[in-house]
């Protein structure tokens, strides 16, 4: 048996958690807030701020885990090339946390040596070389923080009078501690996905079906499974996640984005579960993503991924201006549709766009996607966060 040094506890790990645990496994939840969502499910949990090296190697002193599994972005993941030399598992490798906490390293890796299509960029450490960038990228263009996830920091620059609050917004929202910029041409998509990845430990790469997604503020709010996207298309984003993976080595599951549009574009990876993976709890394939990662994270054979329904899900947010203790109402009207199901997170405060559950709809292979995006929002729209 294993023992799992969770970093970041949030709805992510907390699936996670609960496939591990179905496995057998020994789960220490860590965040840097009390009562997380993986906490409530774990064997132990620490608090620590895990972008300090100092608490962090203490916690894995103390814990000794055999394997550690990244959940979030902003941890101290140099430190990870330490814990990976002396004989600790990392998730799915130092180098893959390292490389995809920083949007730099992991975008030169993708364009500059591995000739991924990707949106021009530039990037830049204050406001002036931030107008340049702009300047050479073209308007509209988007900024984001290097270090940052769920569209935290993120702006679409549209005019030039917009470049100053980007910046501003990139460096008090981010959620790292780099005072650095990319800039991106504004890609045109018709559509995004997300394409799962599998790498184990020995056997093949494997592919999920491919995830549709809309974002708002940078940040998803529905997905669904199958998305619709060209057998061309879905070779050449296939190629593109098994060579990215590769690069960055080891086992267990990426969640890996493009924009669709004449062209595919490879846009960034996480080196975990993705959010937009969460439709796979409505049943959508026979391991949804959390029981993927366990399984490849752990060495266990996936002799297949198949595709058992059609599924969408839709976010429940906190929509107030303000941080409380949530309390939830209309789960017994969410609860009365058939194939369908929620998730509550369970977090135990709120703030202004917080996701807080999903609304879960799904039926048989063929069924339109689109109505089942109509029915997961539904779903969701009657849970009410207080
Ligand atoms: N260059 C771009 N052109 C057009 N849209 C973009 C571009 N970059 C980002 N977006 C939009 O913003 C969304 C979020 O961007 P991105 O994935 O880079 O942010 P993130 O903070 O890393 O989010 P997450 O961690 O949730 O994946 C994208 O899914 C897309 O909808
Ligand atoms: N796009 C990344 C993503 O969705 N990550 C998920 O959100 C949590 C943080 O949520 P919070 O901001 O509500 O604490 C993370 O812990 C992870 O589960
Ligand atoms: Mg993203």
């Amino acid at each position: 048996m294993e023992k799992i040094l969770l970093l970041g506890s949030g709805e992510l790990g907390k699936e996670f958690t609960i496939a591990a645990k179905r496995y057998g496994q020994t789960v220490i939840a860590v965040d840097s807030y009390a009562n997380a969502p993986a906490m409530q499910v774990a064997d132990d949990f620490e608090i620590i701020n895990m972008l300090d090296g100092e608490a962090l190697n203490r916690i894995v002193e103390q814990h000794k885990p055999s394997i550690i599994v990244p959940e979030i972005e902003a941890i101290r993941t140099s430190l990870f090339y330490d814990f990976e030399a002396k004989g600790i598992q990392v998730v799915p490798s130092a180098k893959a946390a390292n490389f995809t906490m920083d949007r730099k390293k992991i975008r030169d890796l993708a364009a500059k040596d591995l000739g991924l299509k990707t949106a021009n960029y530039r990037y830049a450490t204050n406001l002036e070389e931030l107008k340049k960038a702009v300047a050479e990228v073209g308007i509209p263009c988007v900024v984001k923080p290097l270090m940052s996830s769920s569209g935290k920091g993120q702006s679409t620059i549209k005019s030039e009078s917009e470049i100053e609050i980007a910046w501003e917004n990139a460096n008090t929202k981010g959620r790292g501690d780099q005072l650095e910029v990319i800039v991106e041409a504004f890609i045109q998509f018709d559509s995004e996905i997300t394409l799962l990845t599998v790498t184990q430990k020995s056997g093949p790469t494997l592919f999920c079906p491919p995830i549709g997604h809309r974002q708002e503020r940078g940040d998803y709010q529905e997905s669904w499974q199958p998305a619709h996207i060209s057998e061309e298309q879905l070779k050449i984003a296939q190629d593109m996640a098994a060579k990215v993976t590769a690069e960055l080595k080891g086992a267990g599951i990426w969640g890996v984005e493009f924009f669709l549009g004449e062209e595919v574009y490879f846009s960034e990876l996480s080196p975990r579960p993705h959010d937009t993976g969460m439709v796979t709890l409505g049943g959508s394939q026979n391991f949804n993503e959390f029981e993927l990662h366990a399984r490849a994270v752990l060495g266990l054979p996936i002799p297949e991924i198949t595709l058992e329904r059609h599924a969408a899900n839709a976010v429940v947010l906190f929509q107030k201006n303000e941080v409380k203790t949530p309390t939830y109402s209309g789960t017994e009207k969410a609860a009365n549709y058939p194939k369908s199901d929620f998730r509550i997170f369970g977090k135990p405060t709120t703030r202004q766009y917080r996701r807080m559950g999903i609304g879960i709809a799904y039926d048989a292979v063929g069924t339109d996607v689109d109505t089942l995006r109509k029915k997961a929002k539904e779903v969701a729209d009657q849970i009410t966060v207080d």
